[in-house]
């Protein structure tokens, strides 16, 4: 099969060595139809059969004839044939023709090459694949071996820049990604991440295969000794040569290994438990990781979303109890809190959909073992204060901004040097104010550009806070309380509102001493311990479906399990302010401020959002112009160009969204009018797959008078994974089509 053109064409490509790898780069070369492909092997059938299955177009001979015609030749022998291979072709090859390989080893075919030659010729460069299999031979070619996974290119200094060009190219012609390495290093590294696994491998299936219970042995393995020794099935000559090649690098690693595979069996003498349990949680969340970065070069880094929208069929009261799954941010802090305490936290109804997963996921990086006991429920087994470990690689924020915040402090109060990177969208972002909170810790951080992402925490010298923050934002306050954690001494943070309530009853579960008086949080150093912990319903959900009930005639909705005090949030405030018929009856023996909250229909007031308020309820805004849209008379929202863009941007697809159903909307000199008290009627509304817009978006839906489809919901079915069923507990008659 013929593949789409890539432009540029590298003339004659000579393969020596046709068997699986060199087949698989020939036959790749030649469904791009960017090279005329010649293949050597010194065995024939090889030959005939590359070209009987299309790898190659000409079988060709070792002569001068064939090699002055070449413009690339790839040595694809086992690593220790290529001296003798070059000694044969070397006084034939022209000047210009690039001379590479794919051994597996770098330092033993560049001593070769310079063995041959006399010197390092600039026209050789070396290279690696780093795909293969356990198979051999040209009939396991395959042209997609290579398609995003990693080549190494090994330039000399000698090497000609042009040719070096051309190699990575070639490489980026059947698909691989191309990173230059030192040979030295790639040799060093090479044996530890390809080399010792394929020699514990083979040894191992050796030990079994000699023992007197082979036969039982082999009879019952597991699908982890067929994982572990698959490679063992690798082919005998070419891994013989690598050994022979990189005698040095492998050992040193092999010695490495020897001694704590010691370790363990001491570990196992002693009956270890706590040591196992180390090693083992440590090297799954290591795994694990890799896991991943490998997975995002193989997808792309892509996943395909696909669309979904969900229709209302009529307007509906919103009736009956139900109970949300735990609050998102609260999530975040209590599995970061459990993480830091001393002792095992089991933690009930977490959420752990979006954001959450990128918290835990840095968590497990950094060695802390959290168990997934059933859903939404996990048992975190805490490492103390400063017990995380080194990330193997930079802690990824992905597009998480709580977890930035909150994660960050708690890394200024490790003792490694740390880097932290978050996807595009995060990196142009100032986090000034947080970096400040860092700053005051004692923590010194380096930023790639002014105050941005990625930042590396160098060292610090621990200090107590003293500080006040001017910025409104709850995130920002959380930072601050944790970094409070790490001081030596006594501490003060003065918070720019007054909603610290909740995060201070969390932080005091877990045995942290602080106290907050208003706006002054204050704090003295103390030891966490674990605890046991049945999170609230998520404040925004809990809301929002209030803001439904509110919104329809005839509702009368519970939420069991919410979070009660006054000031959580800002929308129930709001919300109660406007004269909505909401009432709190608290558990008392909840470890936080929970119970059942009622809401029932009411006829709201009109408002006028001063600036301040405007940016207290910036999350909520989409919603609030709803309700805004079913009070009589106007109202109105002052300073929304002073929000950040994207909340903005909200608003004024919120405000599209209005129109399109009727209702009466401007924006004049920075304030939104809605006039509000007419019908409301329209069939289709698209949510630009924002969270809060497509909640909104509902329920404007429900007070439409016809049928109603918000279109674009993934994200918002992705973070509220029970709204389905949610929705139909209430009566709200709704479809999701995925
Ligand atoms: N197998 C794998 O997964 C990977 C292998 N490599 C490297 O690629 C090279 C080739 O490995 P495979 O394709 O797996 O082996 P293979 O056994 O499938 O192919 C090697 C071919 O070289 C031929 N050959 C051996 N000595 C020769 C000589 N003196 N003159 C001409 N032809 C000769 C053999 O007849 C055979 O057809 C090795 O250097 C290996 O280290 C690199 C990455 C992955
Ligand atoms: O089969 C496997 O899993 C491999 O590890 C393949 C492999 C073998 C040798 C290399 O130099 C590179 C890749």
């Amino acid at each position: 099969m013929q593949d789409e053109k890539v432009s540029e064409h590298f003339g004659n490509v000579l393969i020596i060595g046709l068997g699986m790898i060199g087949g698989s780069f020939a036959k790749a070369l030649k469904n791009k139809g960017v090279a005329t492909l010649f293949g050597a092997d010194r065995r024939d059938a090889e030959l005939t059969l590359g070209i009987s299955t299309g790898v190659i177009d000409y079988a060709a001979q070792l002569d001068q004839e064939t090699i002055a015609q070449m413009d690339v030749i790839v040595l694809a022998t086992p690593v220790r044939a290529m001296a003798s291979v070059l000694k044969e072709i070397h006084a034939f090859i022209r000047p210009d023709t690039l001379i590479t390989d794919v051994g597996s080893t770098k330092g033993s075919v560049v001593e070769a090459a310079k063995k041959v030659f006399g010197y390092a010729p600039a026209n050789f460069i070396p290279g690696h694949p780093i795909a293969g299999a356990e198979k051999s031979g040209v009939l396991a070619a395959n042209p997609h071996l290579f398609e995003r996974h990693m080549a190494i290119v090994t330039p000399l200094p000698e090497s000609d820049p042009v040719l070096l060009d051309r190699l990575y190219k070639l490489w980026e012609a059947v698909g691989s990604d191309v990173v230059g390495m030192d040979v030295e290093h790639h040799d060093h590294v090479l044996a530890s991440s390809s080399h010792l696994p394929h020699l514990l491998a083979y040894t191992l299936v050796d030990t079994l295969a000699n023992s007197e219970k082979s036969q039982d042995v082999f009879k019952f393995a597991a699908g982890g000794f067929r994982d572990f020794t698959r490679i063992a099935s690798s082919d005998p000559v070419m891994w013989r040569d690598v050994f022979l090649a990189n005698k040095e690098a492998t050992l040193a690693t092999l010695d490495l290994f020897t001694d704590r595979l010691s370790f363990m069996r001491q570990v196992i003498v002693e009956g270890d438990g706590a040591s196992m349990f180390g090693v083992f949680s440590r090297a799954k969340s290591a795994r694990d990781h890799f896991l991943r970065l490998l997975e995002q070069r193989t997808l792309g880094g892509q996943s395909e979303v696909k669309p979904v929208s969900i229709s209302l069929s009529s307007v509906n009261a919103v009736k009956g109890a139900v109970s949300l799954t735990g609050d998102k941010s609260l999530s975040h802090r209590v599995v970061i809190l459990a993480a830091l305490s001393c002792g095992v936290s089991t933690i009930d109804n977490l959420d752990l959909t979006g954001n959450v997963k990128v918290t835990v996921q840095a968590l497990r990086d950094m060695g802390v073992v959290i168990d997934d006991i059933g859903l939404n429920q996990v048992r975190v087994h805490g490492v103390g204060l400063k017990g995380l470990k080194a990330p193997i690689a930079p802690i990824n924020v992905h597009s998480s901004l709580t977890s930035l915040y909150l994660l960050l402090p708690v890394l200024a109060g490790q003792e490694f040097e740390v880097s932290v990177t978050a996807d595009e969208v995060l990196l142009n972002r100032p986090i000034s104010s947080l970096l400040a909170i860092l700053s005051s810790m004692g923590a010194t951080v380096e930023t790639a550009a002014a105050d941005c992402l990625p930042v590396t925490i160098k060292s610090r010298v621990p200090k107590a806070l003293d500080i006040a923050l001017a910025q409104f934002s709850r995130r920002l306050s959380s930072s601050a309380m944790l970094a409070c954690l790490f001081s030596p001494g006594e501490s003060q943070v003065i918070l720019a509102n007054d909603d610290g309530e909740i995060d201070v009853e969390i932080l005091k579960a877990f045995g942290f001493n602080v106290k907050l008086e208003g706006k002054r949080f204050k704090s003295a150093p103390s030891t966490l311990h674990s605890t046991d912990l049945m999170l609230p319903a998520d404040v925004n959900k809990t809301a929002l479906l209030l803001a439904f009930a509110c919104l329809c005639p005839g509702s009368d909705l519970s939420i069991e399990n919410a979070l009660t005090g006054e000031n959580i949030g800002s929308l129930l405030p709001f919300l109660g302010k406007q004269g909505a018929d909401i009432r709190y009856e608290k558990d008392a023996n909840g470890k936080l401020p929970q119970g059942r909250v009622r809401a029932r229909f009411s006829q709201l007031k009109n408002f006028e959002l001063l600036p301040e308020n405007t940016t207290r309820l910036r999350e909520s805004l989409p919603i609030v112009c709803v309700l805004a849209a079913f009070t009589k008379g106007t109202s109105k929202i002052y300073g929304v160009r002073s929000l950040a863009y994207y909340y903005e941007d909200r608003i004024m697809t919120m405000l599209d969204g209005l129109r399109h159903m009727g209702v009466k909307v401007t924006f004049e000199n920075d304030v939104v009018y809605i006039e509000g008290g007419h019908p409301v009627s329209g069939n289709n509304l698209d949510s630009a797959g924002d969270y809060h817009i497509a909640l909104a978006m509902l329920a404007l839906g429900i007070r439409s008078r016809e049928p109603c489809v918000v279109h674009d919901c993934q994200k918002l079915l992705e973070e509220f994974t029970e709204l389905e069923s949610v929705m139909v507990a209430l009566g709200l008659q709704c479809d999701v089509a995925r």
